[in-house]
């Protein structure tokens, strides 16, 4: 199939380098020229694990980027938008939605063919029906329905691991105006065909989208919370606490072998010094928004974001059990990224706790494998200084604060070992086995 995709961030280029991957011909648009060049070379404008590899394999067969839309529209029979769509402080701001509707309208009102326009953004309910399609028809002077098609197909991957969770989905959500309109979107994703496929109207597909990404951050939240409370004991570990607590077969199914599927921390209920991110933060604030906008009001996703706004500083509450006065000490910070495999660092909970040891005086010595450079981005140049190693970030530090999951921080208790006067570890990720060192400190223990 031919598919246009506009916006190509971490979510357009993931979809039209996999799209490309499976069969597609698929035409990559965006406004940023720099990035329309980089990807023709094959040079992937983002770090995502396997992207380079299955970029440089399909560009100039199935895949190509241009800042053309309207050449991309006509040549294709399916358009994803794929932009973005940031809170502005009050509510989601649709103004690239809005703009690539428009844009694509303007192109079919030039178009005989039919043309299936997919929202692959997260949209609030009620954006795809009562937003584009009326601009879409408005711009093209044609109808809904009979000259073009409104679906959403909300995208579900995460950071780091965006590769492997495209390829192989948890679900396919289509939604749509008509069943014409699901027939091209069907088309498309039968390139899935072992990948359960729920198909129903654009409004639940974006409430879909929200409820999935609102539910896995309280769930966040409240594994903070209780390690918090936990913390407060003094004698109560969190991480004890949730391994008896997914102990419930309800949380951790026993399988007919007998085996039982124990989850990871990566199911969202291990305790931590808080989410961030391009998605959770600002998608948790555009549903209560969204929310209090219709007379329902969302307290719980309230306090789901207090929780999180509180729970960078309690890794300065920890460290300073251990040094009261953090002027001129040097602490190594270990992980700047809002999670490993990626080098995004919008929401880091390492900004704001940075920010705090620079107000304290403190001297920050940070250390990410990838995220230095969007890192030099955010703190003032000379404030903090960049190790270029685990070893050299950890070397004279008086304490050391684990931010981000990285794996490489599992060789962290060898290193100490070999020191003779090793520092504090506080570990915001509760990664590391508390056994191992001497002196360890975490959020929720
Ligand atoms: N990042 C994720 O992991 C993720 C996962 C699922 C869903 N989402 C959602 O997908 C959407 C996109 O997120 P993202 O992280 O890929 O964003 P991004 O900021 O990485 O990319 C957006 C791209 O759109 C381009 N753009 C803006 N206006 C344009 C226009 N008029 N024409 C063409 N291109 C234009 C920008 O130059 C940019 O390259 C958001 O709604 C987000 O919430 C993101
Ligand atoms: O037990 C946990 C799990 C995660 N996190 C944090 O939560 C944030 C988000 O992590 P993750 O969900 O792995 O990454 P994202 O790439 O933000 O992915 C989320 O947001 C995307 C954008 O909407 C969705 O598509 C994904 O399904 C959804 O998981 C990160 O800061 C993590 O450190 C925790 O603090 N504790």
């Amino acid at each position: 199939m031919k598919v246009s995709i506009v916006g190509t961030g971490y979510v357009g280029l993931v979809s039209g380098v996999c799209l490309a991957e499976k069969g597609h011909q698929v035409t990559c648009v965006d406004i940023d020229q720099a990035k329309v060049d980089q990807i023709n070379q094959g040079i992937p404008p983002i770090y995502e694990d396997g992207l380079e590899e299955l970029l440089k394999k399909n560009i100039k067969t199935n895949l190509q980027a241009t800042t053309d839309l309207r050449q991309a529209v006509m040549d294709s029979q399916v358009s994803l938008i794929a932009v973005g769509t940031p809170f502005d402080g009050q509510e989601i701001d649709l103004r690239f939605i809005k703009t690539v509707a428009r844009q694509i309208g303007e192109v079919l009102k030039d178009k005989d063919d039919y043309h299936v326009v997919v929202v692959k953004s997260t949209v609030v309910p009620g954006t795809s029906d009562e937003v584009v399609l009326p601009i879409v028809e408005e711009a093209s002077g044609k109808k809904a329905g009979e000259a073009f098609g409104i679906g959403m197909n909300p995208e579900f991957l995460k950071e780091g691991e965006a590769i492997v969770d495209f390829m192989n989905p948890d679900r396919i959500v289509l939604g749509g105006i008509d069943q014409k309109t699901l027939a091209v979107m069907e088309e498309l994703y039968a390139v899935f065909p072992e990948v359960d496929q729920l198909t129903t109207n654009c409004k639940t597909a974006e409430m879909i989208k929200y409820t999935a990404n609102s539910l896995l951050a309280t769930m966040i939240s409240f594994s903070n919370e209780i390690g918090n409370l936990c913390a407060a004991t003094g004698s109560i570990d969190v991480v004890e606490v949730m391994k008896g607590v997914h102990l419930d077969k309800r949380l951790t199914p026993i399988l007919e072998t007998g085996e039982r599927i124990i989850p990871s921390f990566t199911t969202y209920l291990g305790a931590g010094c808080g989410f961030g991110g391009s998605c959770f933060p600002k998608d948790v604030k555009a549903l209560k928004a969204f929310g209090e906008q219709r007379l329902s009001p969302m307290p719980l996703l309230g306090a789901v974001l207090k929780v999180n706004a509180d729970q960078p500083y309690k890794m300065l509450t920890l460290l300073q059990k251990y040094v009261a006065d953090l002027a001129n000490v040097r602490i190594a910070i270990l992980g700047l990224a809002f999670k490993p495999g990626t080098d995004d660092m919008r929401e880091s909970p390492a900004i704001p706790v940075i920010n705090e040891l620079l107000a304290k005086g403190a001297v920050v010595q940070a250390y990410d494998p990838i995220a230095q450079h969007e890192a030099e981005k955010i703190f003032d140049a000379g404030k903090v200084a960049y190790a270029d190693s685990l070893e050299t970030a950890i070397k004279d530090a008086q304490a050391i604060l684990i931010m981000t999951r990285w794996s490489e921080f599992n060789a962290l208790p060898d290193l100490l070992k070999a020191l003779n006067n090793a520092p504090v570890v506080i570990d915001g990720r509760r990664m590391l086995d508390k056994q191992e060192l001497a002196k360890y400190d975490g959020i929720g223990l």
